[in-house]
C-alpha cells in the first residue's frame, strides 16, 4: 500500500474509493470556493475545482502528491452541485424525474510530473419519481452532501434505472483514470495499469 498520497477532499467515499485500488492516504480537505463562473460549461467547472483543490492542497504540502477531485451533474447543460437544503434537493429530484444527465467528475493530481488531470462523463437515467418517493427519499437524508441529491451507492439504486459510464466516477473518483494518473505522479497502486 503506497502511504505517501494527500487526499484533498473531505468526501469519505473518495478515501475509500482509492482504497480499493490499494493506494492509503493522507486526508487534508480544502476549503475552496466552489461557485462556478458565470456561463462556465459543466465540464471545465468540475476540472477547475479537481485542479484547484490539488492546488491548494500542494500550497499546504509542497513536496507532496496531491489528488483534488470534483463530481457534479449536468441536467441539459445546467451544474447541480450538492443541494444544501431540503427545498434545493427536491428541486433536484424533480428535475431529474424521469430523465437522463451527466454525471462529470474529474480528478487532478499534482506532483513532481505536474498537474494533471482528467475527466469522465457518464449518463445515468432515473426512473419517474412521485412525489410521496422524493419525500420519503428527502427523510433519509442520504443525499444531502452528494451533487444531484441523490448517491447512486446507497438507497437512490432503487431509483436508478440505467448507467452508462463509470460507476466509481459516480460515485466520486473515475478510478481507471486516477490510477494512471498516480502512476504517471510515481505513486503506486496495487498493479500497474495497462499501456495504452
Ligand atoms: C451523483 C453522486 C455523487 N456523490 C458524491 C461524490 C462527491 O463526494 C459529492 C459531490 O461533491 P464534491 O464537491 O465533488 O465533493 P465533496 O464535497 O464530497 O468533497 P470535497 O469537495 O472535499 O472533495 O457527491 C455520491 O456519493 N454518489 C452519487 O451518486
Amino acid at each position: 500500500m503506497s502511504e505517501q498520497l494527500i487526499l484533498a477532499s473531505a468526501s469519505p467515499r473518495r478515501r475509500m474509493l482509492l482504497e480499493t485500488i490499494g493506494v492509503s492516504c493522507q486526508v487534508m480537505p480544502m476549503d475552496i470556493d466552489e461557485t462556478p463562473e458565470l456561463d462556465e460549461a459543466p465540464m471545465a467547472y468540475v476540472r477547475r475545482m479537481a485542479c484547484e483543490k490539488a492546488r491548494a492542497g500542494l500550497r499546504k504540502a509542497p513536496n507532496g502528491v496531491v489528488l483534488g477531485a470534483d463530481t457534479a451533474l449536468s441536467l441539459e447543460g445546467v451544474i447541480l452541485g450538492k443541494p444544501g437544503g431540503d427545498d434545493r434537493a427536491r428541486q433536484m429530484l424533480e428535475a431529474l424525474s424521469g430523465r437522463t444527465h451527466q454525471v462529470l467528475s474529474a480528478v487532478a493530481v499534482a506532483g513532481p510530473a505536474g498537474l494533471l488531470s482528467e475527466c469522465v462523463i457518464s449518463e445515468v437515467t432515473v426512473a419517474e419519481l412521485d412525489a410521496a418517493c422524493i419525500d420519503a427519499y428527502l427523510a433519509t437524508g442520504e443525499g444531502q452532501d452528494k451533487a444531484g441529491g441523490y448517491a447512486i451507492q446507497g438507497l437512490a439504486a432503487a431509483f436508478i434505472q440505467r448507467l452508462s459510464g463509470s460507476y466509481s466516477a459516480v460515485v466520486g473518483l473515475p478510478l481507471c483514470e486516477t490510477a494512471e494518473l498516480l502512476i504517471r505522479q510515481g505513486i503506486a497502486i496495487w498493479q500497474p495499469p495497462r499501456s495504452a
